[in-house]
């Protein structure tokens, strides 16, 4: 119902980069029409030409009123790519950003206080349906916009709403950058293989396999990961030996991960300075 509200009224997308056409292919796999979106960016990649075929509009006017505006542009542009979609303001299209620190405060002094503006935190999974985006609005936002950004949402995943903005800085620690921190896992762990004599593709192969089916296990199961983790370890086994190392609470895992993730939450703070 909702998806049809959109793709009658109409999308636009001002950025479509990595995380915005991560987003743009599911909603088209749900069904919203090539030409109901409106996509802006400077430099458009083949795919977005080759929608455009279908009737996407790239770097056309905007539609009169269209139901929702998506900000997916970098934070350290907003500034200079927010123009551009200026006129939304005119109607009672819901503006979604998805930029990391940028806040609602910053949307309300650009294009005013009397906008529906909901702040989301995606990530790149969405890309196959597997994506978590928290969400929360300003004071201007009715719950049926938070629905229809839910809706619009879950075509690539999970949503999540949250009532304190503030806590956006953390969810972009956790889940909006967490994904890089899985790859690097992958990374590490083929490289790991190679050090200890696999072939580089097998060694690849081995990690990306076991790090998918690990955590589509720790998605499907019952029981707690560290329930399962436990499942893994035979007393005095080979997980055993290696846990000793990762576990460790002064050089393991743990206090490595507390650090990365205030990174990420202070420099998620920084940038909404
Ligand atoms: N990537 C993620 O995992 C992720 C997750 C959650 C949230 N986010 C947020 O999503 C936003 C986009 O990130 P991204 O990783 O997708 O970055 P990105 O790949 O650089 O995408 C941004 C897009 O905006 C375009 N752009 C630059 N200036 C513009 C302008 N004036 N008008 C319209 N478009 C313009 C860029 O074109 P050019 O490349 O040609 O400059 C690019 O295609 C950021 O605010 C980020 O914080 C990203
Ligand atoms: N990618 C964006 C960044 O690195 C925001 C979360 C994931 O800033």
């Amino acid at each position: 119902m909702t998806l049809d509200m959109i793709d009658r009224r109409g999308l636009v997308l001002l950025g479509c980069g990595k995380m915005g056409s991560a987003m743009l292919e599911g909603w088209l796999d749900k069904g919203i029409r090539p030409a109901a979106v409106t996509v802006i960016d400077p430099y458009p990649s083949r795919r977005l030409e080759e929608l455009a075929g279908e009737g996407l509009r790239l770097n056309a006017g905007l539609p009169d009123n269209p139901a929702i505006c998506i900000l997916a542009v970098k934070p350290q542009m907003m500034g200079d790519a927010l123009p551009q979609v200026g006129d939304v303001a005119r109607g009672d299209t819901i503006v979604l950003s998805i930029a990391a620190g940028t806040s609602i405060g910053y949307f309300e002094r650009m294009l005013g206080d009397h906008v529906r503006i909901v702040r989301a935190m995606p990530n790149t999974p969405a890309a196959v349906g597997r994506g978590i985006t928290a969400i929360t609005g300003n004071k201007r936002v009715e719950d049926t916009d938070l629905d229809l950004a839910e809706e619009l949402l879950q075509a690539v995943g999970q949503v999540v709403r949250i009532e304190d903005e503030a806590q956006m800085d953390a969810i972009t620690g956790v889940s909006g950058s967490g994904p890089a921190y899985v790859f690097h896992l992958i990374e590490t762990l083929a490289a790991a293989g190679e050090a200890e004599g696999l072939a580089p593709e097998l060694a690849l192969q081995l990690a990306r396999a076991t790090v998918a089916g690990a955590g589509a296990l720790a998605e499907a199961a019952e029981e707690s990961p560290a329930q399962l983790r436990e499942n893994v370890t035979s007393k005095g086994g080979t997980t055993a030996a290696a846990l000793q190392i990762l576990m460790d609470e002064g050089t393991g895992l743990p206090p490595l991960m507390l650090r990365a993730v205030k990174a990420a939450t202070d420099r998620s703070r920084e940038l909404g300075e």
